[in-house]
């Protein structure tokens, strides 16, 4: 039998792992190791559930909850989020409790009934609201766009726990279900992947939501998201790193994207790379069409400059590329430069429909000077390729140390 693990007096994770998910949401998010689906309950005079899972998982939730409380009922479900992988279970909870109460924001409500077509006299709850069940009081954030209108979190005071959701989740999928079983290196870098390729278009709301918790002088021992480990001993780091995540801050660093058929616009990639990685910038260089789009996305969180490259293929842009700015669009970056170049044959604008681009995207161009390339870059080519990426390299690091 699948069993509780309790994390909190009265609270308990009885969430389940989906070992083979290796495409979180689509192809928005490729992972590695699969990831787990959190949903926690409360035993107090009213048994309440934060959550749900996927509803294939459903059974193996209710293993795990059966374990604590037996045939008992469940008098509240919290719906912090109605995203299958949060709410996909819902229905059929429903039919085991069908005098649960259930609580969701505003959109939450619309987006359930929309979802699901049934109507279970749902609680709307909003920012500041309460419900006491008991011991316990909860208390209901919303946190709209984070990453969808309806996101919400709950704190529940005594146990002193945030159920935060999407907000501050990981792809860590293991049985340790606590931050500090696995180092605080990984943790961050885990929050960090999942952060970029899920939230990094809300960094606002999510600079927002941050202060505004700050101000409600929360008592707080335990964060706990609906995907990937339970922070308890790494909070203040965690939450430090958001708040980064969230301005986009930058480090010393310029990632080059390109595609490339014939090796051209590679070998000018490549040059370009050793003018700012010869001087004092950390450079990654990646062929588009054979890098993880979450490599990248990640990758760009924390960039000064990103520089993008494409052969010229029926006069337009390579389609890898094409995707790549339009991902780079949705996620409404701050502060970072950014430069298009390319080889070409008979027809020398696809660099500057790339810096249109870039430009539209919100990035801000490095240089006037469009740089393009007929067909193979001589030795002179290169080095003044090399050159250029000396004169990036010292423009960057000019900018950080004013
Ligand atoms: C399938 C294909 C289509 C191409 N179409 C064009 C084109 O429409 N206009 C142009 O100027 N060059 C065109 N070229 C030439 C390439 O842009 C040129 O060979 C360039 O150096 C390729 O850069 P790469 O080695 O980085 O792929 C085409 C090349 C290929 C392979």
């Amino acid at each position: 039998m699948k069993k509780a693990i309790q994390i909190k007096d009265n609270v308990y994770w009885v969430g389940v792992h989906d070992f083979n998910c290796r495409h979180f949401h689509g192809d928005l998010f490729p992972i590695a190791e699969g990831t787990t689906y959190n949903s926690y309950l409360i035993v107090d005079e009213e048994i309440t559930l934060i959550d749900t899972v996927e509803e294939e998982f459903f059974d193996i939730m209710m293993e795990r909850i059966r374990s604590v409380i037996g045939d008992k009922p469940i008098h509240n479900v919290i719906v912090q989020h109605a995203e299958p992988d949060h709410s996909g279970g819902f229905i059929k909870f429903m039919q085991c409790y069908p005098n649960a109460k259930a609580y969701a924001s505003n959109a939450g409500v619309n987006i359930m009934l929309k979802q699901y077509f049934q109507d279970y006299n749902y609680r709307k709850v909003k920012t500041a609201d309460t419900l006491c069940i008991g011991k316990h009081t909860l208390t209901f954030v919303e946190m709209p766009m984070i990453h969808w209108p309806d996101n919400m979190l709950t704190y529940i005071d005594k146990a002193n726990v945030v159920f935060s959701n999407d907000a501050f989740g990981q792809h860590i999928c293991s049985y340790d279900i606590f931050d500090d079983a696995h180092g605080l290196a990984k943790c961050l870098d885990c929050a960090k992947d999942y952060y970029a390729n899920i939230v990094m278009p809300y960094g606002t709301q999510v600079a927002n939501k941050l202060k505004q918790i700050q101000e409600m002088n929360l008592t707080i021992d335990i964060i706990a998201p609906a995907h990937g480990i339970i922070w308890r001993s790494y909070i203040p780091e965690m939450l430090s790193a958001y708040a980064d995540f969230a301005n986009m801050t930058a480090q010393n660093k310029v990632v080059i994207v390109y595609e490339s058929i014939w090796k051209h616009t590679r070998m000018m990639a490549e040059a370009l790379a050793e003018g700012l990685g010869r001087n004092g910038i950390c450079v990654k260089v990646y062929q588009c069409s054979a890098t993880s789009p979450a490599v990248l996305m990640k990758e760009i969180l924390d960039a000064k400059a990103i520089l993008v490259g494409s052969g010229n293929y029926n006069n337009a842009m390579a389609g890898s590329i094409a995707g790549f700015l339009e991902r780079l669009a949705s996620c409404k970056v701050k502060n970072k430069k950014a430069l298009g170049f390319g080889s070409y044959g008979w027809f020398q604008g696809v660099t500057a429909m790339i810096n249109e681009r870039l430009t539209k995207a919100g990035l801000t161009l490095l240089s006037d000077e469009v740089l393009t390339q007929n067909y193979t870059p001589s030795e002179e080519d290169l080095d003044k390729l090399m050159e250029l990426g000396k004169n990036i390299a010292e423009q960057l690091k000019n900018e950080a140390e004013k």
